[in-house]
């Protein structure tokens, strides 16, 4: 098979990249880039398991126009728990990788050439409990292999950080072997969805609406204006998880949502997240203020009864209006000028319904993503309001670790573009067993129930997705 990687380009930037690390005393990031034929994006995330078992990303967005898969690793980007610095050691590390790289022709679109993939966790300073260990308080990979495709085309990239004493030329026919295989692999995958059968334990439910109860009394009482309560459930299943067969089933079913997927060694965090944390392209800055919810309707009658019932409904409303007001403070301080609607409209994916204001800003000179990512998280749709003051009493209040749930998951280019979503509707896959999260904003007037069953709305993505049935 001939490579849709041209071999001799690949040899002379490595040997460059070899050259450079030798001159310079370090390592050096070399980068090349082919468009080529369609590539579906779902086989080559699933074959990309024979050759780098827990090091696979996948990444898309509601229109499907930019969607990103990431096999193996060429370089890791990770910042310990208890790292208030966490954003900015990323960022520095980013910059000082793309400051030492080769980027062969052909990188110019965004989401193309080096690009990382990661996320970060909700709160650095939550004991971690052991199922999202390898889950640090942040951590990216640079993909040894990166598949784009969007609108526009499909584009694959391979990465590689050479040192001065590297075989350059095993080095590439190694990369371009792999690459081939992939390639073959992709043309060939057959999707399986396997028979699942799993049960579900939701333990301490009343543990947890009691929380509820407590917070809605401490906000009433003026110690807080909002806070978001969430809750973890176990299903264990009798054959292992796999992440494909379960993003195959996100896409299909939930095709209004973020997508992503995260592998570290054998756990994958997975979801189909309504929520845009912030993208940036060029020198603008998009973001969404998504709070409040109320059911689907069973027909379209009374799933309009039930978006018009939300639209007006006062609690509802105040939980939404937390979110715009901090969403748009927060942007205006790395913004020129910014645009919010007066009110919101209703975002409507498979299972709920929520309340929804966009807000664009055309970025300051040198506000970048990460810096944007770092101001907003955690909104009031994923902390409440004060910030600090909810990050604080949730780590109190909550009696699991939120790891990586309801934090950003996204990814970076070399152009500083790139785009994170929140990490709602989502999952840790761990072998046989899954850990579902759902949160609801508790505001005064919160009733416990109501946010209970509201949790069992948000579980039912994932629920779905595992595919199978309750036993
Ligand atoms: C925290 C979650 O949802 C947030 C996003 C949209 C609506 C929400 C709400 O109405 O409570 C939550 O703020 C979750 O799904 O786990």
């Amino acid at each position: 098979m001939v490579s849709v990687i041209k071999q001799q380009e690949l040899h002379e930037l490595l040997y460059q990249g070899a050259r450079q690390a030798d001159e310079r005393g370090q390592a050096i990031l070399v980068s090349q880039v082919r468009k080529v034929a369609p590539i579906d994006p779902l086989s080559f995330f699933s074959v990309g398991k024979k050759h780098f078992p827990g090091e696979r990303t996948y990444w898309t967005e509601p229109t499907r126009e930019t969607t990103l898969v990431g096999i193996g690793s060429a370089y890791k980007f990770s910042v310990d728990q208890e790292d208030e610095h966490r954003f900015d050691t990323i960022e520095k590390q980013w910059n000082a990788l793309l400051e030492n790289s080769i980027v062969g022709p052909s990188a110019i679109s965004s989401g193309t050439g080096p690009v990382i993939v990661g996320g970060f966790s909700f709160d650095p300073f939550k004991a971690n409990v052991s199922h999202w260990e390898g889950f640090s308080a942040a951590s990216f990979l640079l993909p040894a292999f990166l598949l784009t495709v969007k609108e526009e085309g499909t584009w694959l990239t391979v990465n590689h950080v050479t040192t001065r004493d590297m075989d350059v030329k095993q080095t590439a026919e190694n990369m371009l072997n792999l690459f081939d295989s992939l390639i073959e692999d992709c043309a060939s995958y057959n999707p399986s969805q396997e028979e699942q059968t799993y049960s579900i334990m939701e333990s301490d439910t009343e543990a947890w609406k009691k929380t509820v109860k407590e917070a809605a009394r401490d906000i009433r009482n003026g110690k807080m204006e909002k806070i978001v309560l969430a809750r973890e459930v176990e299903v264990d299943s009798k054959r292992k998880f796999n992440p494909g067969e379960i993003l195959q089933r996100l896409n299909s079913q939930q095709p209004d949502s973020f997508l992503f997927a995260i592998e570290r060694e054998n756990k994958c965090f997975i979801g189909a997240s309504p929520e845009r944390l912030v993208k940036k392209e060029e020198d603008k800055f998009f973001s969404t203020c998504l709070a409040g919810s109320i059911k689907r309707g069973k027909t379209a009658e009374e799933d309009e009864l039930l978006g018009e019932e939300l639209l007006n409904d006062e609690k509802n409303l105040h939980e939404h209006q937390l979110v715009v007001k901090m969403i748009r403070d927060a942007m205006e301080t790395g913004c020129d000028f910014i645009q919010v609607p007066e009110e919101p409209v209703l975002y409507k994916v498979r299972d709920i319904q929520h309340l929804y204001t966009p807000v664009v800003g055309k970025a300051k000179y040198g506000t970048t993503l990460i810096s944007m990512v770092e101001r907003l998280h955690p909104t009031p749709a994923l902390g409440g309001y004060p910030k600090d003051r909810a990050i604080s009493e949730i780590r109190e209040r909550e009696i699991m670790d939120r790891g990586w749930y309801a934090a950003p998951i996204g990814w970076i280019d070399s152009r500083g573009d790139g785009e994170f979503a929140v990490g709602i509707r989502s999952g840790l896959l761990d072998g046989k067993k899954a850990f579902l999260f759902a949160g609801c904003g508790i505001v005064g007037d919160s009733d416990p129930e109501s946010e209970y069953q509201e949790t069992r709305i948000k579980l039912r993505p994932m629920l779905s997705a595992l595919g199978g049935k309750e036993s």
